[in-house]
């Protein structure tokens, strides 16, 4: 085989490689565009052949690419672009089945300098690979899982975080509250008689009550509280970043909230009723399970003073004060 033959398939071969193949000068002309290039963007090589790729293609990011292209003809390196730090280099549209989700080609890009001589390289080759199968195959496995990791975190009927996620987050707000002294606040809830209502409306009844307080729970926090199924039909709520005094009022609020509005349960409107123990984070709690103890201390005073209540949590538990109703009393 004689030289003029080896470039000719050499050439051949290059063409009909499924990979994007550009060639570029110092001054960025084209010389080199090889079928993959005109099958995807629908330009013929003699349209680009001896014009620079940036008149060719404007929408191409020019300034963040000559910086690129310029290191390579310089310090006469490859460089790699890949599809995590920019999507696509050329916006092609993706044909494959499989990838039609894409919204366009993700690529690989691969930049090599070309003719290197004492002055760096005198051209370079853009290698494009299409990534799209991978790039989606990813974000479909990120996607999953993100869904799985929501799930692990939830509880399936009130769509509130599960107890085990909860706590989690209460430890953690916890060890905050050592570094930053900032207060948060903790409120446990729970509904009032409620073995009643299952039985005497049955258990999908009881299912429907906690799914609605659950639902009062979420409409009354802010976005940043964390708020928790953390038992049958106990709450817990973590009101972040907020002192005693206002947990109470937020409490007191929900209280009145859930007391004012009926659950109906098929043809029947059952009126409900909750008791609440709040207990600000507090230097003689020397862990989280401790300050989730000390607001039940609160909760069961609520139960035991007659529910439908809040209770304030003192490190001295003597020294609770109340609000049932409108009124703020002390125990
Ligand atoms: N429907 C339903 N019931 C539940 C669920 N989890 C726990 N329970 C029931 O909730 C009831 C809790 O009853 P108790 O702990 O005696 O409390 P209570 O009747 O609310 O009384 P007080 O808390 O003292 O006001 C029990 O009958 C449990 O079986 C649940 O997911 N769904």
């Amino acid at each position: 085989m004689n030289g003029l033959d080896a470039n000719a398939w050499q050439t051949e071969l290059l063409q009909t490689l499924d990979v994007g193949l550009i060639v570029l000068d110092r001054d960025f002309k084209v010389c080199l565009w090889n079928s993959f290039m005109v099958n995807h963007s629908g330009i013929e090589a003699q349209s680009v052949l001896g014009k620079s790729l940036f008149e060719c293609f404007e929408d191409l990011p020019a300034s963040w690419l000559k910086r690129k292209l310029d290191s390579v003809f310089m310090l006469g390196n490859r460089a790699f672009i890949t599809w995590q730090e920019r999507p696509w280099l050329f916006r092609f549209k993706s044909y494959r089945p499989f990838t039609g989700g894409a919204e366009a080609m993700y690529q690989n890009i691969t930049l090599i300098p070309l003719n290197q001589g004492e002055m760096g390289a005198e051209h370079l080759g853009i290698m494009i690979y299409d990534m799209t199968d991978a790039a989606l195959n990813h974000k479909a496995l990120e996607g999953a899982n993100d869904s799985l990791q929501a799930l692990s975190r939830t509880d399936r009927l009130t769509e509130l975080y599960n107890r085990g996620y909860w706590e989690e987050c209460l430890a953690q707000e916890f060890q905050r509250f050592l570094r930053t002294r900032q207060t948060s606040t903790l409120v446990m809830l729970d509904i009032d008689h409620f073995k009643a209502i299952n039985d005497n409306y049955g258990h999908q009844a009881g299912d429907e009550v906690i799914r609605q307080v659950a639902a009062r729970i979420q409409l009354l926090t802010r976005t940043t509280d964390l708020c928790g199924r953390y038992g049958g039909e106990e709450f817990g709520i973590l009101l972040v970043n907020t002192e005693a005094d206002q947990a109470m009022q937020f409490a007191e609020r929900l209280r009145l909230r859930i007391e004012s509005e009926t659950v109906q349960i098929g043809s029947q409107l059952l009126s409900i009723t909750v008791s609440l123990g709040v207990a600000p984070c507090h230097d003689a709690q020397v862990n989280h399970s401790q300050w989730i103890e000390v607001a039940d201390q609160a909760l069961y005073r609520s139960k035991q003073t007659g529910r439908n209540r809040v209770t304030l949590a003192d490190l001295d538990p003597y020294e609770q004060k109340q609000t049932s109703g409108n009124l703020y009393s002390s125990a």
